[in-house]
């Protein structure tokens, strides 16, 4: 009897990813398939294409569907041996919307073994190019989805966020509005994750509740479609949307076209999938107090968050490893790219000398703030640099090193300002864990923890929502019994400690903290009066 396998699918903006591992949690087999690179006949640039509008953004779905052959035939001519899998789940890019036409339920349901599924299923989408997170274009139908539920504070009270272009209501209310004859021909309405969901189970997939929970359309504390939503939006939604269900839900046994085509077992079991963000927060293995930071272009906080308070900022989401509570995600837009300008400008384009620099100056720069956003920040929305000295009188500039001590701290202290607006609160037994290229720069790191008062360890995520969905195959098997994905993947490697707070911090930041968050208010984005 072959050793059990789970695998982890990953379907994300440029490319499809698969990991396989064994019940020891090792990693056996890796595989991806690069959209623009290995299906150039969809002529895609970053696995999408950017309209001329330049607001509209979509991916054609049978790009997905073939890249899905591409790897199994990959991994059935490498030998791999599928009668392993015991369970899978994946995850797909967030917000992303696919349209199943009419009667593509019986074509998906009869899969011939011997067609692969590009071939099966190319009359099968109403819309060919799906709108995906990188859309911009709703903007109306956002306002309009605000009005309809009493306000933007409102819809954030109710559906965890704000509304924003990308999300699939707005999506949905657009093309509703655009196209009604082809919103008319669909029959169900999956998000990228329940349609890559519905492409292993043979039948369509629901929509779990933490992607969900990116369309401005579920109630997350009800865990329920949001009436005054849907309505707003198109009508007779809820029956294209189907129910949703928890993330860690059993959704049944693999299609048999995969069984006849490439020796699944029957026994495999598929698990819902997710969003890729909720399925990296698995990934990483967050608990509760947690806060993940991806420091790259962007930087990205996960929060595991029990008592959220929706904010006009950032994302509310149903926690993807425990119904009962929540994770957060904010999106600080000026990441890396504003590390590196400052890096040019004062120290040389050097990190050496750029680490130099915040060990020559002290924690706290002497009361020295700055806020750095070289483009519009989204987190919170504001432009340009405004640099403040210890009086909170405007400065027009800092010496070299004091200006790269104040770009650190300030975009660690509006990191916890934010997080602690959206209801998370740094405890005892918080940890900070972070990844992304910054994350490799202990001076900085030191920075961080300091500001945060708590240990920061790093881990390597570049799979964390492949990985993330390869323990939730195997935590959807037991899920039921009240085991937990931490206990079902306590064998996994540890992240590893880099830096703990300097003694002292936390009385040090408290004050700056505050003065931070009132300085904020000044410099934030108002296009009816001058900037400050
Ligand atoms: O829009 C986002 C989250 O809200 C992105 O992180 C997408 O999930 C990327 F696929």
């Amino acid at each position: 009897m072959a050793a059990p396998c789970f695998l982890g699918w990953d379907f994300s903006t440029q490319q499809l990813k698969v990991i396989a591992i064994d019940e020891h949690l090792r990693v056996i087999y890796e595989d991806n398939v690069h959209f623009d690179k290995d299906l150039p006949e969809f002529k895609t640039q970053g696995g999408a294409y950017v309209h001329s509008d330049r607001l509209t953004v979509t991916s054609p779905v049978l790009m997905w569907v073939k890249a899905l052959d591409m790897i199994l035939e990959k991994m059935k001519s490498s030998g791999f041996n599928f009668t392993q899998v015991r369970a899978l789940s994946g995850a797909g890019q967030q917000h992303g919307s696919v349209y199943w036409k009419k009667g593509s339920i019986q074509t998906l349901k009869n899969a011939s073994p011997e067609l692969p599924l590009h071939q099966l299923l190319k009359a099968c989408f109403a819309v060919s190019n799906s709108p995906i997170w990188m859309d911009s274009s709703t903007a109306s139908q956002c306002s309009n989805l605000e009005k309809a539920v009493g306000g933007a504070q409102r819809l954030a009270a109710i559906t965890g966020s704000r509304a924003y272009e990308r999300f699939t209501g707005n999506q949905i209310a657009k093309i509703y509005s655009q196209n009604p004859e082809v919103y008319a021909q669909t029959e169900r309405i999956s998000l990228v994750s329940s349609f890559a969901a519905s492409l292993f189970l043979g039948a369509y997939a629901p929509i779990d509740y933490s992607d969900g929970s990116g369309m401005n359309l579920l109630q997350i504390w009800e865990k329920v479609w949001s009436a005054s939503c849907l309505d707003a939006c198109a009508p007779g939604l809820e029956e294209k949307l189907g129910s949703p269900v928890p993330s860690h839900s059993v959704l049944g046994s693999i299609s048999p076209y995969y069984i006849q085509r490439y020796g699944f077992s029957p026994d495999c079991k598929v698990v819902a999938f997710t969003g890729d963000n909720p399925a990296s927060l698995a990934g990483m293995r967050l608990q509760e107090g947690d806060i993940a930071i991806s420091l790259g272009t962007s930087d990205t906080l996960f929060l595991w968050i029990q008592e959220p308070t929706p904010a006009l900022e950032g994302h509310i989401l149903c926690n993807p490893v425990d119904s009962q509570t929540f994770m957060a995600l904010l999106c600080f837009k000026n990441g890396s790219l504003m590390r590196e300008r400052i890096r040019d400008d004062c120290a040389s384009g050097s990190w050496d000398e750029f680490s130099k620099a915040l060990s020559s100056t002290v924690a706290g720069n002497n009361g020295n703030l700055g806020f750095y956003f070289d483009v519009m920040e989204i987190t919170p929305e504001a432009v340009g640099i405004h640099r403040f000295n210890s009086d909170n009188q405007k400065v027009s500039d800092f010496p070299k090193e004091v200006e790269i001590r104040a770009l650190i701290e300030g975009q660690f202290m509006a990191k916890r300002i934010h997080a602690e607006k959206l209801g998370y609160k740094v405890m005892p037994r918080t940890r900070i864990l972070a990844t992304g290229g910054a994350s490799h720069n202990k001076k900085i790191l030191q920075v961080l923890s300091d500001v945060f008062n708590a240990p920061v360890y790093t881990i390597d995520t570049a799979n964390s929502a492949c990985l993330g969905s390869a323990y939730r195959a195997i935590h959807g098997l037991v899920a039921e019994t009240n085991v937990s994905l931490a206990d079902v993947v306590k064998l996994a490697p540890e992240p590893r400690l880099a830096v703990t707070p300097t003694t002292g911090a936390e009385e040090l930041y408290r004050p700056l903290l505050k003065r931070y968050a009132e300085l904020e208010q000044k410099v934030i984005y108002n296009p009816t009066s001058c900037p400050v």
